[in-house]
């Protein structure tokens, strides 16, 4: 009798568990459909949002092609105008996406700023922490933003330049025997290590041994990098890996005892040191001249604060993070697009004749004498500009408060952003006919000034505003050094139809052969791996130019 009594009772509540979560269910997605019914998007259906219009979209674009490129897809697919909405739920948020520049910018260059959309901190988990610079808001945002400032000031990086030409010695050395041995490398490895070494020491004043390749840093990085839930997955069964979340722990605990006694090592030694703009230096001037406001003396500081030390720490993270994965990827573009384009490869070498001379290994001893030889690198700079506006590595998207609206200028609409997430699509507005001309085609002249078939004013890698990216001039910069100091030096050839022979190189990359292989009409499309990168980290050759 109590058992029946028992085993009914339990049914019953299950039943009602059940029922329970499906009217919460149904009324969710009810609250989600409404937010887009009746706006302009792909087709929309009660039961499944945008989700079946836009895998069908999805399906005629390679396997894993970076999330930020399906924008344009849509849009192209559907013939849809400069803004758009669908609502992937329950896969994800409801997304307004932006292509015109004006709207983009009521997003981005709004005072007060519009806040990080909830899905970056949730990205930043893992490569930052509470008080990251990236997704932290207000005045905690504020605070950081303005101790770190200094350490990005055009100025200042410009003493940064020997270091950087020593890094990139460092990475020609590497270059000159992959070409010696007519090596098959991926060169997304190698310009991530040149970029690991270079953000090493701006942030921590550290040699990270990414030559060596056995730092704890970067090991924990690396496969952090490998276990992110958006798109880092080669395997879709990856997503359900219930080890992910203790390997992601795991990689966050190492990262912060490595970084915990680098803040403590630099807090100790900062009397002998004196003012440096490292960027672990500038968070611990920052933290005593709080403290001597509070004490009016720094002298009685013994130790850190523990909240102020985890929002350190947080901050090294997201720099470093920040710091390399996006320049490396554009390095590798800038080799790629420069290799197929002869007679662009010409320019950009006869502009290095012109401004270093003839002799390609005179040009790191020149660059240490006068960096500012780097501001006569204007064709240099387009190129870069180029290969940012066909392949950016990442985006903003955002949450505005309830009631806020976009205004489309052509129109005058006001259009609705509740609950939404606001995306300026990048690799969108980089490819649309009414801001460049063929836009598909890689042209650096688009940026010279005297050209007027351009909105350049379209051109948003850094995204803008107050939060527009803080490294962009580090990165502009440090790209420059390095198309100087080796593009005179060797010939680059991309080798995707080898691939096969990449299989089982250790890289994790999948060696894909098979299916759909190019987007936008490009072998090199993006995969997402912590930012978008070249698919198969760009499998190339190298080969030391004769004569030299
Ligand atoms: C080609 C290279 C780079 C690209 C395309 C890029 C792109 C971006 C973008 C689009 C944002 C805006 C994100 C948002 O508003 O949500 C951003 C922010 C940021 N970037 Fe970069 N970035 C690059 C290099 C760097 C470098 C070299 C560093 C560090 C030294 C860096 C550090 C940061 C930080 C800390 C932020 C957050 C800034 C803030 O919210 O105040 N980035 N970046």
């Amino acid at each position: 009798m109590l058992e029946t009594l028992t085993t009914t009772k339990v049914a019953w509540a299950i039943g009602l568990l059940a029922l329970t979560w499906l009217v919460r269910f149904f009324m969710r997605l009810h609250f989600q459909r409404s937010l887009v019914k009746g706006l302009p998007g792909p087709p929309h259906s009660y039961l499944f949002g945008s989700l079946p219009a836009v895998t069908k979209v999805v399906m005629q674009q390679p396997q894993g092609a970076a999330p930020q490129t399906y924008m344009q897809c849509v849009k192209e697919y559907y013939n849809l105008g400069d803004y758009f909405y669908f609502d992937p739920w329950p896969m994800g948020p409801p997304i307004m996406a932006i292509f015109d520049v004006d709207m983009a910018n009521q997003v981005t260059m709004r005072s007060p700023q519009i806040p990080k959309h909830p899905v970056i901190a949730d990205f930043m988990k893992n490569f930052g922490g509470p008080g990251n610079l990236v997704s932290s808001e207000a005045a905690e945002w504020k605070k950081w933003r303005s101790a770190f400032n200094p350490g990005f000031a055009t100025s200042y990086l410009m003493t940064t330049v020997p270091m950087i030409v020593e890094e990139c010695d460092r990475f020609c050395k590497q270059m000159e025997r992959h070409a010696k041995n007519n090596d098959l490398f991926r060169m997304e490895q190698a310009t991530t290590k040149l970029t690991v070494q270079i953000i090493g020491k701006i942030v921590l004043d550290v040699d990270l041994q990414a030559w060596q390749g056995q730092n704890p840093l970067l090991q924990a990085f690396k496969s952090q990098v490998r276990w992110q839930k958006t798109g880092a997955q080669f395997q879709p069964s990856e997503l359900w890996d219930i080890r992910r979340p203790i390997i992601q722990r795991y990689n966050n605990w190492k990262m912060d005892r490595y970084l915990s006694a680098r803040i403590e090592e630099r807090f100790a030694s900062r009397e002998g040191r004196g003012k440096t703009r490292h960027v672990v230096d500038l968070a611990l001037e920052a933290y005593l001249k709080e403290v001597k406001g509070t004490t009016g003396d720094t002298d009685k500081v013994k130790g850190l604060d523990p909240e102020f030390k985890e929002a350190c720490i947080s901050n090294m993270k997201t720099f470093i993070f920040a710091g390399h994965d996006t320049t490396s990827s554009t390095i590798c573009y800038a080799f790629y697009y420069l290799s197929q384009n002869p007679e662009m490869l010409a320019q950009i070498r006869k502009e290095h004749d012109d401004v270093f001379g003839p002799d390609p290994d005179a040009v790191g001893e020149k660059l240490r004498q006068d960096p500012f030889l780097l501001n006569k690198l204007d064709y240099t700079l387009n190129v870069t500009k180029e290969v940012l506006r066909l392949q950016p590595p990442a985006s903003t998207v955002r949450a505005a408060e309830p009631g806020f609206t976009l205004h489309d200028p052509e129109t005058g609409t006001n259009w609705p952003t509740d609950n939404l997430m606001l995306w300026p699509a990048n690799v969108g507005m980089h490819r649309q006919k009414k801001y460049w001309k063929d836009p598909h085609t890689f042209n650096p002249t688009r940026f010279h000034p005297s050209n007027t078939e351009n909105n350049t004013a379209a051109w948003i890698p850094f995204s803008r505003g107050s939060r527009n990216c803080i490294g962009q001039e580090l990165a502009l910069l440090e790209t420059k050094v390095i198309l100087a100091t080796i593009i005179r030096k060797f010939d680059f050839a991309a080798a995707y139809d080898e691939l096969e022979k990449l299989q089982g190189d250790g890289s994790g990359y999948p060696c894909a052969t098979e299916g759909i292989q190019t987007q936008f009409g490009e072998r090199a499309y993006q995969i997402q791996l912590g930012t978008a990168k070249p698919c198969e980290g760009m499998p190339c050759r190298i080969r030391a130019r004769e004569g030299l």
